[in-house]
């Protein structure tokens, strides 16, 4: 997967090359390029904001250096478009990647590149979007600053991506480029082999809908707290019921709302564990 960001701050974005994405990237599964906006400006300043019309506090984002940057990420994302739209892949169900929104479709059949826009007013990033996007050859993001980016930005891109406004919950950060961190993050482990053991995806929260079990390790008596005796006892049938049981405890107590969804199949996630 080739993932490009469009940031006036880039370097925000350097802790996308270390660990397990860094890794990623030096074994050829993810390739991630950070491009600045301030590259795609003409003036001797460099400048990528203006007053809004209609008045108000604040600055909003030019439109031109906008288009110039995600032109040159059409550009340079095109080979891997090309390659991705030959793959064979699996598109969790239901799901914009597997055509259930043809208003990404192109002439000629071809799948617009996704771009996602960080924004509070964006429809709210879940695990599932993440098994979504994961599907995606191509993914690009654009980091709005100050009071957001000029609307036609949005427009214009809708002719040439599949334009995603996405929000990480309901507050305001200065930026987007700390939700794009925590997303390309999320996305990017789902990619297969940049998790060593794919088995770790399978039971954690939000992959069957439900928040994850509690975990323990050694020692079994620590300061007075026990481990529950039945991870002690190798029944694993009575384990697994006992896991299940948290879980629905804890989604019930903390986020009733996602008992309403809980399914796994619902995420296109490869199927559990036996
Ligand atoms: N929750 C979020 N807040 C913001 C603020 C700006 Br400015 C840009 C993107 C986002 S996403």
């Amino acid at each position: 997967m080739r993932i490009d960001v469009v940031s006036i701050f880039p370097d925000y974005l350097a802790p996308l090359k270390l660990s397990l994405l860094g890794r990623a990237q030096e074994d050829g599964l993810l390739s991630i390029a950070i491009h600045d906006l301030r590259d795609f400006t003409s003036d001797r300043h460099r400048t990528v904001d203006d007053t809004p019309y209609g008045g108000g506090a604040g600055m909003v984002m030019k439109p031109e250096p906008w288009a110039l940057a995600l032109e040159r990420v059409l550009e340079e994302q095109r080979p891997a478009q090309d390659a991705g739209t030959d793959g064979p892949g699996e598109a969790a169900p239901g799901t914009a990647a597997s055509g259930a929104d043809d208003a990404a479709a192109q002439p000629g059949g071809r799948r617009r590149p996704v771009l996602v826009v960080p924004s509070p007013a964006g429809e709210v990033f879940t695990q599932r979007m993440a098994y979504e996007l994961a599907e995606e050859p191509t993914l690009a993001f654009a980091c709005g600053r100050y009071e957001g980016i000029d609307e036609r930005v949005l427009d214009w891109a809708r002719e040439h991506f599949e334009v995603r406004p996405v929000s990480l919950g309901d507050y305001v950060l200065n930026g987007g480029e700390v939700a794009v961190m925590a997303m390309v993050e999320a996305v990017g482990r789902l990619v297969p082999g940049v998790v060593g053991n794919p088995e770790s995806l399978i039971e954690e929260s939000h992959s069957d809908g439900l928040l994850e079990y509690p975990v323990y390790t050694k020692p079994s008596s620590w300061r007075g707290h026990d481990v529950p005796e039945v991870l002690l006892s190798g029944n694993h049938g009575r384990i697994s019921q006992w896991r299940l049981e948290q879980q629905l405890r804890r989604t019930a107590a903390r986020r009733p709302e996602l008992l309403e969804g809980a399914d796994a199949a619902a995420f296109g996630k490869p199927e559990r564990a036996v």
